[in-house]
């Protein structure tokens, strides 16, 4: 009998129960129910790899499971999410990685139409950016059959590099919007789907009313929660940003968001001209956050690309009304907006969660973006070691944990979908990707003997790429 329990895993598992505690279950025992949610998880005692017949006999007498239903991770494999991921720690058999746990990740903040020209255009700052390379090509989506193509493309390419969730900006174009919605839902990608809003300061051709934006978002929304997907694929009321949305059109947004209930997704405080810009459209608001505040756009479901350059109390209004932030630092890099403060952020008790913002990031994988955010928390370290000596302490950088829980279960917080996923605690779905460390195809990491399970992740997290995602799975179905 399987008492329910239709698949079992057996090996090491990983995941974050918090920003300071990854949790290594070495001999894990993770149990799914026939509808993809995690029945249990646990620790059968012993050391990595020496787990017997005999356990498992035990384990499933306790967990009413049968045994053709276990799965036991290869040598070189363990489990790595995409947004919210769970990480199955290695084994170690004759000396090499045997096995791994799963891991999502979740991407809150990424442009699926701009996916197109991902690695091109970095040379320019965001607003030359917008204007010379990401509306013309935005346009384009006006086309539903060249929508259908890139959008397969886009998707097939986060999925394959282990993003379980994302927060998908598409464009104004509500016919291609709905074809991205319908994508996610067929691949079984778990996603929030905003139809691009923006009346203002945008090119003649790629532009619409301020009427047209309301309506087409309503019926986009009404679009999305009919297709079924089980709650999986969600619209998104989405702004572009306050330069590029009237007052008229951002009362109107934040007037839908609250009547439906649904979640907002915005830019706010990314580059100093843009801050400029918005400032001078809105002298009768205290700030660039205030704007979105004094307009009904900043609720504790709205999701804020970048901040990079917040003032103390914009913090506050951020903090105040539990809004969260989308870090996306290969973006604030390669478009030149700045360095983003995450460990301060964290510190005053904001929710952030990590963003590829592709295409003003040059990558679409979350383990690229795990890396650079590393590397803005160190740059911003290392600016702050000056600050010492006048008896301020450096804000330091973002360990191996701390950014696994950024791609996992702190952006599950950010798009508030934490009480369904981001790790694996019983009762949420299960949303996972299977890491395989085996060397050969020219694969990136290399494991040695010497290594420990730590070391396993972290080269992962460092050196590895898709070859190493050997399958996916969001909501228990396996989606790749
Ligand atoms: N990075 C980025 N910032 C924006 N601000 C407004 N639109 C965009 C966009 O498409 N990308
Ligand atoms: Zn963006």
């Amino acid at each position: 009998m399987t008492g329910g329990i239709e698949t079992v895993f057996v090996g090491c598992i990983v995941h974050s129960k918090s920003l300071t505690e990854l949790e290594v279950i070495e001999n894990g025992l993770l149990g799914l129910t026939a509808e993809g949610k995690v029945a249990f998880l646990q620790n059968l005692v012993g050391n990595r790899g020496d787990l017997c017949d005999e356990t498992l006999q035990n384990a499933s007498q306790t967990f009413g499971f049968d045994i053709s239903v276990v799965q036991k991770l290869t040598a070189t494999q363990f489990l790595l999410p995409g947004f919210v991921s769970h990480l199955w720690a290695s084994l170690l058999l004759d000396n090499v990685l045997t096995c791994a746990p799963p891991n999502e990740q979740i991407d809150t903040h990424i442009h699926a139409p701009q996916y197109v020209f991902t690695g091109t255009g970095c040379d320019l700052p965001l607003l030359q950016w917008l204007e010379k390379y990401t509306f013309p090509r935005e346009q384009a989506f006006s086309d539903p059959t060249y929508a259908q193509s890139a959008y397969q493309r886009a998707v097939t390419r986060t999925l394959r590099n282990g993003t379980t969730t994302a927060a998908y900006y598409a464009t104004i174009h509500s016919e291609a919007t709905k074809i991205l919605a319908t994508i996610c839902a067929e691949t079984g990608q778990r996603a929030f789907i905003g139809k691009v809003c923006m009346d203002r300061n945008s090119p003649s051709t790629y532009i619409e009313s301020t009427e047209d934006s309301l309506k087409t978002t309503n019926e986009v929304a009404d679009f999305i929660s009919q297709l079924s997907t089980k709650g999986r694929v969600k619209p998104i009321i989405t702004p572009r940003f306050a330069a590029s949305c009237t007052s008229e059109l951002m009362h109107g947004l934040a007037n839908i968001a609250k009547k439906r209930d649904l979640p907002i997704q915005t830019h706010l405080s990314e580059s100093h001209a843009e801050i400029e810009m918005v400032e001078k459209l809105h002298p009768e608001c205290s700030s660039y956050t205030a704007v979105y505040a004094d307009h009904g756009l900043l609720t504790n479901k709205t999701v804020l690309a970048h901040c990079v350059h917040l003032s103390p109390s914009e913090r506050k209004l951020v903090y105040d009304a539990n809004a969260g932030v989308a870090h996306c630092p290969n973006s604030n890099f390669s478009i030149l907006s700045g360095v983003c403060n995450v460990r301060r952020l964290l510190q005053e008790g904001i929710k952030v969660g990590l963003g590829t913002d592709v295409a003003g990031g040059y990558s679409a994988s979350m383990m690229d973006a795990m890396r650079q955010a590393v590397i803005a928390s160190k740059v911003t370290f290392m600016n702050s070691r000056d600050a010492s000596k006048d008896g301020r302490k450096p804000w330091q950088p973002l360990n191996l944990g701390e950014v696994l829980y950024l791609a996992t279960l702190g952006g599950a917080k950010v798009l508030g979908v934490d009480g369904v996923v981001g790790n694996f605690e019983v009762g949420k779905e299960f949303d996972a990707v299977l890491v395989d460390l085996k060397p050969g195809d020219g694969r990136c990491v290399d494991v040695f003997g010497h290594d420990g399970i730590m070391d396993s992740i972290e080269k992962f997290v460092y050196n590895g790429d898709d070859r190493n995602i050997a399958k996916v799975w969001v909501g228990g179905r396996q989606v790749l």
